[in-house]
């Protein structure tokens, strides 16, 4: 409890004069940072980084972190003191704090919502309310009713009791009239107060009693044993525990004995043995121990070493290696050799790459040098990697996004695996921030290498690499002399009139299942899910309906029936002929993995089939369990989305099938060819890792994408000199930087008049870098309706900044109107 010192404090500020003022910021959303008084007999205990707790408004009460210390006194309010100094060291480093800082400037969002995101709970700690006992009232017991005196009496006696404990001692739920009484008379206050939560995990031990940790002693005490045998069996058996376990838990020793703490106890009473309690570490422990002696290829070996020269040269280093040609292997001896240096190193991956898989790997060649980082990590076990990152005890941290977060104390490396992945980029709550950029920017902090990796590149990655201004390593083959897969196309056109309109598994696609199931072999397929806003399409050349101006294609909304673009809002009526061959032949496609892991399950009666999506892996290790049992090929048919195309390494993998390309290919994005590039070249990796070559069959209408020959020849360069030329033409990133503005209410009208009165005021500067309002795909969320803005600013730094500072004008400006009052704005900077 920190409570007690509060009122004598303040009565010092009376008499003192502060002339040391605190920058804090706190885990809520504030347009600014404000300024706190030290207390002048806290001048030394306060340092840059550590939290203090400080009032805001009335009554709540926050730990915020000190984000700078100064003798400036601010001048247009007065400021209150801050009431408690948490921390004797800082809990956050100067680096994260520019980190914090710059995430802040850069998306638009403020410190405080990046304090959220970035501390784990334990250090936010929680606010609760305490009623606290007042001992010089003057009331008598006969003025209280039954209740009132029951609680009046354990707050003499406890001080101070908090609502929980009140329920509990009254046996009822509805307390708040008889606290508000005892406040009335004068009896009891109530406190906003702030406890921290983490308790240390602790577990009792047993030990033998010093007087008996002499052999002579324990010899003489054993041979001359009367009575009491079950005992002595105890003891026997801890002493064997203790010789061969080194620590004896008193919850393993009864397990493992089978007797009753009751024979414990009586050991410990007869002085025998001792019981203690000890913390333990959640975490678990592995040896530390270095075990890297990878063999490695000779293609291998050159990028090693021109990684190596590259990223002494470069800030920034893409390594570009096809799908399983062993980057993780590059990775772990860069790390290996980083802690041999005494350096930390930070490998981050998309939540859902980060399965045993890839801990293994690491665990296996870098042992108790790596901790995991991971969001089904519960609090305890979070605060303590955060401590043993800032000890620099552990070395290497695998992790999501947010492990960018911790208080590294000397990174120098930081690999972004995957650093394609979209879901890199955070997009609720804010910070919206992209794990990837935010890493480059704090790797320039630490003075840290930052390693890029992927099969399949962002365009801006590529781009920065093809500029210089990042450096680039190829790695053009497989390991193992493995080639990469066939990819062979089915033409849906092709398919019998009659039926096409059903169907899901062409008769070529499932002989080629067949064919790999006689060979014991493995199958995936995939079906993106994304997929889901249903589309039109030209059931005779597969052409897809796009919009004039922002080269996306157009989704087919069913309450209006007409064609929307979901980026400048402009709608089409309904294609009835197709636009490129004039065919009158449209159909609505969309269908989901449920209905394909049926389908597969009705086909296949020998192969034992599965679905693997965010509708299935809900429990906690249910996606591990499905990765473990088509490793260990208990399931011969995988039909997954996204899911199964992350990194996943399987060795027995021989086809991997696409039903539904048009599906891919179709976003209703400028990104649309980059992700289905990514996507279809992804997923076909997973195909023919180990062993022999394996096969990929992709059905499709849309034949004549030309994404489709960049594909079959896996030539990705090919595919960004095609896409970057679209990109310029249409002046989208890398050419630009995108800002997306949504305005949500629950009035549909509302929503919209606000996202056009944000327009209208943002046109008299940036007219032509405008698109919309428009309403996205899904327009309504949890009842509030979105109508988006989209910005499409040129590169430069100056200009942004301006154009941010602009647009957070333009909102107040926007809110001000009493119609506006309750839009809500986010602001997406870098959207995905
Ligand atoms: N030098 C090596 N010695 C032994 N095994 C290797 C070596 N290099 C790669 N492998 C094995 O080859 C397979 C593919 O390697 P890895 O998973 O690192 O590929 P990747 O480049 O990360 O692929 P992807 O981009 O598809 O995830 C793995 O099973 C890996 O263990
Ligand atoms: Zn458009």
């Amino acid at each position: 409890m920190h409570n007690n010192g509060n009122h004598s404090n303040q009565l010092l500020f009376q008499q003192e004069k502060p002339s040391l003022f605190a920058d804090v910021i706190v885990p809520i959303y504030l347009p600014k940072i404000l300024t706190w008084s030290i207390p002048a007999e806290w001048n030394n205990r306060v340092q840059q980084g550590s939290r203090v707790i400080v009032q805001v408004g009335k009554s709540k009460r926050y730990a915020g972190i000190i984000k700078r210390l100064h003798t400036d006194v601010p001048g247009l309010y007065e400021t209150k003191p801050i009431l408690e100094v948490l921390d004797e060291a800082p809990v956050v480093m100067p680096e994260q704090l520019r980190l914090w800082e710059w995430i802040a400037q850069y998306y638009c969002s403020t410190e405080g919502e990046v304090m959220m995101a970035a501390l784990p709970a334990h250090l936010k700690l929680s606010s609760e309310s305490v009623i606290q006992y007042n001992d010089g009232h003057t009331v008598a017991i006969q003025e209280l009713s039954d209740k009132e005196y029951i609680l009046t009496e354990a707050l003499e006696i406890k001080q101070q009791l908090n609502l929980g404990e009140i329920q509990s001692l009254l046996d009822s739920n509805n307390v708040y009239p008889v606290v508000k009484k005892l406040v009335e008379k004068g009896i009891a206050t109530v406190w906003e107060s702030i406890q921290e939560t983490y308790k240390e995990k602790t577990e009792t031990y047993v030990l033998l009693a010093p007087v008996y940790r002499n052999e002579a002693a324990l010899e003489k005490l054993i041979n001359e044993w009367q009575k009491a045998p079950k005992q002595l069996d105890l003891l026997l058996s801890f002493l064997h525990y203790d010789r061969t376990e080194g620590q004896v838990t008193k919850a393993a020793l009864l397990k493992k004995s089978g007797v009753t703490s009751s024979v414990l106890e009586g050991l410990v009473s007869k002085g025998v043995l001792q019981l203690e309690k000890r913390s333990v570490d959640r975490l678990p422990q592995v040896a530390k121990q270095l075990d890297v002696n990878i063999q490695f290829s000779a293609a291998q070996k050159t990028a090693l070493q021109q990684l190596q020269e590259s990223m002494q040269q470069h800030a920034v280093t893409l390594l570009h290696g096809v799908t399983g040609s062993g980057k993780t292997q590059l990775y772990i001896q860069l790390m290996a050799e980083a802690i041999q240096r005494g350096e930390q190193c930070l490998y981050l991956l998309p939540e859902i790459a980060l399965t045993s898989q890839i801990v293994r790997k690491l665990r296996q060649h870098l042992g108790g040098y790596v901790g995991i980082y991971h969001s089904k990590f519960n609090a305890n076990e979070r605060l303590e990697l955060w401590n043993k990152v800032k000890s620099g005890e552990i070395q290497v941290v695998l992790g999501a996004r947010s492990a960018l977060f911790l208080p590294f104390c000397n990174l120098k490396l930081i690999v972004v695996d995957e650093e394609h992945d979209s879901s890199f980029k955070q997009y609720d709550p804010p910070p919206r921030y992209h794990a990837r950029d935010a890493a480059i920017f704090y790797a320039s902090v630490c003075n840290a290498k930052v390693l890029l990796g992927s099969a399949t590149p962002s365009l801006e990655s590529y781009h920065n690499c093809l500029q210089h201004k990042y450096g680039l390593v190829i790695l053009t083959e497989r390991y193992g002399d493995l080639q990469l897969p066939d990819i062979d196309i089915i033409d849906l056109k092709q398919v019998p009139e009659s039926r096409k309109q059903k169907v899901i598994l062409t008769e070529a696609m499932k002989e080629r299942i067949n064919q790999t199931l006689q060979q014991n072999k493995q199958v995936i397929v995939f079906q993106n899910r994304r997929g889901y806003a249903p589309y039109q399409l030209c059931g005779t050349c597969g052409w897809i309906p796009k919009c004039d101006q922002c080269d996306v294609s157009l989704t087919y909304h069913k309450s209006t029936q007409k064609l929307h673009c979901h980026y400048c809002g402009t709608t089409y009526p309904l294609a009835k002929t197709c636009g490129a061959c004039g065919s009158q032949d449209f159909r609505q496609k969309n269908f989901g993995t449920e209905q394909l892991e049926e389908l597969l399950d009705q086909t296949f009666d020998n192969a034992v089939v599965a679905r693997m999506d965010t509708d299935s892996v809900r429990g906690k290790h249910s996606h591990e369990n499905l990765i473990r049992q088509f490793e260990d090929q208990r399931i011969q048919i995988l039909a997954g989305t996204q899911m199964v195309v992350k990194g996943l390494d399987f060795d027995h993998v021989g086809l991997v099938c696409i039903p539904d390309a048009d599906g891919i290919m179709r976003f209703a994005d400028f990104r649309a060819a980059e992700r289905a590039f990514q996507l279809i070249e992804q997923v076909s990796g997973r195909a023919g890792r180990k062993g022999e070559k394996g096969k990929v069959v992709v059905q499709l209408f849309d034949t004549a994408n030309p994404i489709i020959p960049f594909l079959q020849q896996h030539d990705f360069p090919a595919f960004y000199q095609y896409e970057v030329a679209q990109r310029q033409l249409f002046f989208y990133p890398p050419f630009s930087r995108l800002i997306m503005l949504q305005c949500k209410h629950k009035d549909q009208t509302t929503s919209w008049m606000a996202c056009d009165a944000l327009a209208a005021w943002l046109r008299t500067k940036y007219d032509k870098y405008i698109s919309g309002p428009a309403e996205p795909p899904i327009n309504r969320i949890r009842n509030e309706y979105i109508t988006e803005l989209l910005l499409k600013l040129p590169r430069n730094a100056a200009f942004l900044e301006q154009a941010k500072a602009d647009i957070k004008t333009a909102i107040v400006e926007m809110q001000h109107q009493e119609a506006f009052k309750r839009v809500r704005v986010s602001i997406d900077v870098d959207p995905q």
